[in-house]
């Protein structure tokens, strides 16, 4: 990891870049393998299901057999894992809907707002090189929440043709109702479009790596909704003497081990504390099975030392960080200050990973500095919502001049007499 010793602010927009992605030749490829699955539908699925998961599936729907033979594999420990997790995740997003409310604008003049579950949703669940069926729990508790009816979910199958068992448990337990053994941008062709077998869906939510957040925006531009771009994981840590080195190292790691693309920020005011972490960033490595993706995303990472915390603030803002540990004294405090990032961790015990599994905040949050203007998925994801009005006849009369004149003010001269019309019959 690169030490940068108090930049100048001029330099911040350089050292702050994310790993640099070749968009123009990603973003033709994944163009044609939208477009064959449009035309060509399961054909087209198959072919790069071929092609990019190495194996070839004439049926992508999971079968309830495959449901219950998948439970069977899955210890107890495991499904008293997920359905905590899942408990927990719940509780938290159960309070982010409100009830309609009613507001007497004017006297005989009632507006109200009411939250509607999208009909149908398609989940992805990244699955390339870890099964992240944590991320299920992430979508679909939110979508039953929201009373989604067609909760479908694709992830990528693996070379022997399966899904992994935790996957099928944690879509079991949270009411998904299809599961297609698909990945990547087929899978996001397939459920914008629809196939022979995948239904269409409104709206498309989940992370994955740069082909599958490419396919969502894409197909965003054909009207299809979507969550927001959640790409490669990021955790930047600010941390000052109050802080344990051996901790800071393992939420770092704990990002970096999710891809080569994955990048990690620590931000310190000394420079004792970069070259501790960096030692406790050596001897973990050595244990970590997945050091070589780890090492990968190290080398996309920097460490800054800012000895003025105004200045740390100012950067973090301007880095909008996925995830923010704040590991100072005066957390609570300095917590208040941030307002680009997805999720807030304070503290010294509090690491990522809770946030990634089980306290209850959602996972899926925008990367990429998306967090300046993008939240992370909650039930409002899934909800749209539609507003009301009941208007009496006084009602009308108290409002009727407002509103004719500014429509004769701006010429529409048939919406004022919608008014009028009615005044005077
Ligand atoms: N931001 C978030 O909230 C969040 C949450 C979880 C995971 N993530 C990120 O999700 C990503 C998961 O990536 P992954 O790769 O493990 O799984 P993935 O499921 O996103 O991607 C695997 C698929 O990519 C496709 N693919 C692979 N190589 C290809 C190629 N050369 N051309 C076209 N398509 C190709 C294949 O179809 C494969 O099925 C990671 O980057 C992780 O950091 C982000
Ligand atoms: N850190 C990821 C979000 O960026 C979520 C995740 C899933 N499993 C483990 N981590
Ligand atoms: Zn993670």
């Amino acid at each position: 990891m690169q030490v940068i010793i108090n930049p100048h602010q001029e330099n911040w927009s350089s050292i702050l870049k994310r790993p640099a992605i070749d968009n123009s030749s990603l973003q033709e490829k994944v163009k044609a393998v939208l477009d064959d699955v449009k035309l060509n539908g399961n054909r087209a699925v198959k072919k790069y299901t071929n092609d990019f998961d190495k194996v070839t599936l004439n049926h992508f729907a999971v079968t309830s057999d495959e449901i219950e033979e998948a439970e069977a594999m899955l210890s107890d420990a495991l499904k008293s894992a997920i359905k905590q997790a899942a408990t927990n995740i719940e509780a938290f997003h159960i309070k982010q809907l409100s009830p309609p409310e009613i507001i007497e604008t004017m006297p005989g003049i009632q507006c109200w707002r009411k939250n509607v579950g999208i009909e149908k949703v398609g989940l992805y669940i990244p699955g390339g090189t870890a099964p992240l069926f944590s991320t299920i729990l992430m979508l679909a508790i939110p979508a039953q929440i929201a009373g989604c009816k067609e909760i479908i979910l694709c992830s990528p199958p693996s070379k022997d043709g399966k899904l992994n068992p935790a996957i099928l448990y944690a879509a079991r337990i949270t009411g998904v109702t299809k599961i297609f053994k698909i990945g990547g941008v087929q899978a996001i062709a397939a459920m914008a479009y629809g196939t022979e077998t995948v239904p269409q869906v409104y709206k498309i939510f989940g992370p994955g790596n740069q082909y599958v957040t490419c396919a969502k925006q894409m197909i965003q531009q054909e009207g299809i909704a979507i969550d927001m771009p959640a790409g490669p994981s990021e955790v930047c840590v600010w941390a000052d003497e109050t802080a344990d080195t051996d901790f800071i190292a393992a939420d770092l790691l704990s990002q970096a081990e999710h891809g080569a693309d994955s990048q990690v920020l620590l931000v310190c005011n000394k420079e004792t504390i970069a070259k501790s972490v960096i030692t406790a960033i050596e001897e973990q490595l050595k244990k970590l099975p997945r050091q070589n993706f780890a090492i990968k995303a190290l080398e996309n990472s920097k460490i800054i030392v800012l000895e003025n915390t105004e200045d740390a603030i100012e950067l973090i803002n301007a880095y909008a960080p996925e995830h923010l540990i704040i590991s100072c004294k005066d957390d609570g405090q300095l917590a208040e200050r941030i307002i680009n990032t997805g999720s807030v961790f304070l503290g010294n015990y509090s690491p990522e990973s809770v946030g990634d599994y089980a306290s209850g905040t959602n996972h899926t949050l925008p990367t990429n500095g998306f967090a300046k203007a993008y939240s992370g998925v909650s039930v409002d994801s899934f909800v749209k919502k539609i507003t009301f009005q009941k208007l009496t006849q006084q009602g009308l009369q108290n409002i009727a001049s407002t509103v004719v004149a500014m429509a004769e003010a701006e010429g529409l001269d048939a919406h004022a007499n919608a008014v009028k019309v009615r005044m005077e019959k």
